[in-house]
C-alpha cells in the first residue's frame, strides 16, 4: 500500500517539525496537520513565515517550502481524518496531575479522545500511528477503542516514537541516528501497515536505519532512551558536585571518560539540571510502570535520576545565596535565560523557572533575559508553580530585553541557558555596571573562568 494522504493530529513540538520535513521530502503525500487550539494553527499558516510558533534553527525554511503546496494546517480534525490513509497522533501526553498515577503515570486522555474522534469519523481503513511518547502496551487501548466503536473500518497500529530533540529539531529529523517503526508483525496487514510507513521515511532516510519490532519493544524503546540520556547528564551532575569539594573538575572529567569509546563523549555536559516537557515526564512514567507491576527495585533505581536533577537544581539556588552571605533579599539577581536549552523558546521544566521561584522566595529581585522567551511566557511558568500569588510574581519578577539591562545594578549574575549570544557580551562592561563584589554563577560552563577572573568577577561554575 502507498500512502497518499496523512493526518497529524496534534501541531506541537513534534507533530509541526516532523510532517513539515515529511512534506519536504515526500511531494506526492499531502500531509494535513490538525489541532484543536486555533491560535496554534493561525499561527503555522502565518503569511510570515517568520511567525509559524514554534522556534527551531532552519524550520521556517522548510516550512516556506511545503506549505501550501503539499503541507496545511488545520483545525478542521474531522475532515483531515476522513481525508487519511494514515494518521499520526502527536499530542500531549503530560503526567497525570490528578486520581490515580497523579504525579508519575502519563495522563493518555487527550490519546484517547483522538482514538474515539477516529473510530467516529472513519468510514476508510486507515493506519493509526502513535507518534507521542506512551507508556508500554498503550497501543492495545486504542485498538481496543478503535475495534470496538468503529464503523466497521480496519485499523491497523503502528509505534512509531519520535526522537528529535529541541533546537536541533530540523538536523535531527533529516538525519535521524535511526528510525523506529513498531507494529504487528504476526499478520500480513500489521506487515503491511509497518511497510507503508517504511516507505514514507524511506524518502530520505536508508533502510539499514529503519529499525521495525513488535509494538510494546517499540513504546518501551521511546521511554528507555529517554530515561538513558537524562540518566547521563544526572550522572555527572552528581559528580559536579563531588569535583566542587575535591578540586577535580568536571569538564576534564567528562572528557577523560566520554574518550572511552565504550562511554562516548555526548550528554556529559554538567548543568544547572536538565529540563524539557519529556526528560522528568517519562521517567516519572517508566517509574509508574515499574511500580505497577511491583517491581520496586527497578521504579527506585530510576526514580533516582529525578532526585539527583531536583537537588541540582535547588544546589545551585542554595550556592548563589550562599555566596551572597546568606541572603538575597531585596538584591538584584539577573537571571541570563529561560528556555530549558539553548535554540528553543521552549521553557516547559526549564530549570530556571524552579531556580527562579528558590530565590524569589528569598524575597530577590529577579530580572530575567531570554533571548526567545516571552514575559508572558516566564509569568506563566511561575504562576503555574503556584507558589505565591501573580500579583506578587509580578512584583518580584522582571523581564528585561537584553542581557545587559539585566545586569545593570545587579548583585549576581546566574547564567542558566547556553544561548551562544552570552558567551559574546561584553563582560568588561557589564562587569562596570554591576554593584561590587560582582558574583557570577555559570549554570552552564559556557564561560571562561580565567577571562571572567581577570575582569575582576567573584566567578562560580558547575563542577569546578
Ligand atoms: N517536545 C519534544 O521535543 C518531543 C516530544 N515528544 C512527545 O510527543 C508528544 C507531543 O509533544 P509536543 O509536540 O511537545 O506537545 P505540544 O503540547 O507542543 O503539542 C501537542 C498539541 O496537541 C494538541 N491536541 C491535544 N489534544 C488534541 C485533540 N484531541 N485534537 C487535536 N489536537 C489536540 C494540543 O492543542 C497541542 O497543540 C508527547 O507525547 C511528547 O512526549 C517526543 C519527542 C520529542
Ligand atoms: O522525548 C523528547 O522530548 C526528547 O527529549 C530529549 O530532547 P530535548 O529534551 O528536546 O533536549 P536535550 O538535548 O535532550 O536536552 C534535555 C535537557 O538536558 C540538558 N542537558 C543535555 C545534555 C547534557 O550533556 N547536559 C544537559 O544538562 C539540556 O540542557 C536540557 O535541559 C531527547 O534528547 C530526544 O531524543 C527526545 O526525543
Amino acid at each position: 500500500m502507498k500512502v497518499k494522504n496523512i493526518c497529524c493530529i496534534g501541531a506541537g513540538y513534534v507533530g509541526g517539525p516532523t510532517m513539515a520535513i515529511i512534506a519536504q521530502k515526500s511531494p506526492e503525500i499531502t500531509v494535513t496537520v490538525v489541532d484543536i487550539n486555533e491560535q496554534r494553527i493561525a499561527a503555522w499558516n502565518d503569511p510570515d513565515v517568520e511567525q509559524i510558533p514554534i522556534y527551531e534553527p532552519g524550520l521556517s525554511e522548510v516550512v516556506a517550502e511545503a506549505r501550501g503546496r503539499n503541507l496545511f494546517f488545520s483545525t478542521d480534525v474531522d475532515a483531515a481524518i476522513d481525508a487519511a490513509d494514515m494518521i499520526f497522533i502527536s499530542v500531549n501526553t503530560p503526567t497525570k496531575t490528578y486520581g490515580m498515577g497523579k504525579g508519575m503515570a502519563a495522563d493518555l486522555k487527550y490519546i484517547e479522545l483522538c482514538a474515539r474522534q477516529i473510530a467516529r469519523v472513519a468510514t476508510t481503513d486507515k493506519i493509526v500511528v502513535e507518534k507521542s511518547t506512551l507508556p508500554v502496551r498503550t497501543a492495545e487501548a486504542l485498538k481496543n477503542i478503535l475495534d470496538n466503536t468503529g464503523n466497521g473500518v480496519n485499523f491497523q497500529i503502528l509505534s512509531n516514537p519520535e526522537f528529535l530533540a529541541e533546537g536541533t529539531a530540523v538536523s535531527d529529523l533529516h538525519k535521524p541516528d535511526r528510525v523506529l517503526i513498531g507494529g504487528d508483525l504476526d499478520t500480513e496487514a500489521g506487515r503491511e501497515a509497518i511497510q507503508a510507513l517504511v516507505a514514507v521515511y524511506a524518502h530520505w532516510v536508508t533502510k539499514d536505519n529503519i529499525l521495525t519490532t513488535n509494538v510494546w519493544s517499540s513504546e518501551l524503546s521511546k521511554l528507555t532512551a529517554n530515561a538513558f540520556l537524562a540518566q547521563r547528564v544526572s550522572s555527572i551532575n552528581a559528580l559536579s558536585e563531588l569535583c566542587e569539594v575535591t578540586g577535580a573538575d568536571i569538564q576534564e572529567v567528562s572528557k577523560a571518560i566520554g574518550m572511552d569509546s565504550r562511554i562516548g563523549p555526548k550528554f556529559l555536559q554538567a548543568s544547572v539540571g536538565f529540563g524539557g516537557s519529556c526528560f522528568q515526564k517519562d521517567i516519572l512514567n517508566l517509574v509508574y510502570i515499574a511500580k505497577s507491576f511491583g517491581l520496586h527495585e527497578v521504579a527506585d533505581y530510576w526514580e533516582q535520576v529525578i532526585i539527583m536533577n531536583d537537588h541540582q537544581k535547588r544546589r545551585f539556588a542554595a550556592k548563589l545565596v550562599k555566596t551572597l552571605y546568606n541572603t538575597v533579599s531585596g538584591k538584584r539577581i539577573a537571571m541570563l535565560g529561560w528556555a530549558f536549552k539553548k535554540d528553543t523558546n521552549d521553557t516547559r521544566e526549564s530549570a530556571s523557572i524552579y531556580v527562579a521561584d528558590y530565590l524569589l522566595n528569598e524575597q530577590a529581585m529577579v530580572v530575567v533575559y531570554d533571548p526567545k522567551v516571552t514575559q508572558e511566557q516566564i509569568l506563566a511558568d511561575l504562576d503555574y508553580l503556584g507558589t505565591r500569588s501573580e500579583a506578587e510574581n509580578r512584583t518580584l519578577i522582571k523581564v528585561v530585553n537584553s542581557a545587559e539591562a539585566a545586569c545593570e545594578q545587579a548583585h549576581a549574575v546566574a547564567l542558566m541557558t547556553e544561548w551562544d549570544a552570552f558567551k559574546s557580551l561584553d563582560w568588561n562592561s557589564i562587569y562596570d555596571q554591576m554593584l561590587k563584589p560582582a558574583f557570577l554563577f555559570d549554570g552552564r560552563r559556557l564561560l571562561d573562568r580565567k577571562v571572567l577572573e581577570e575582569i575582576g568577577f567573584d566567578f562560580y561554575a558547575i563542577g569546578s
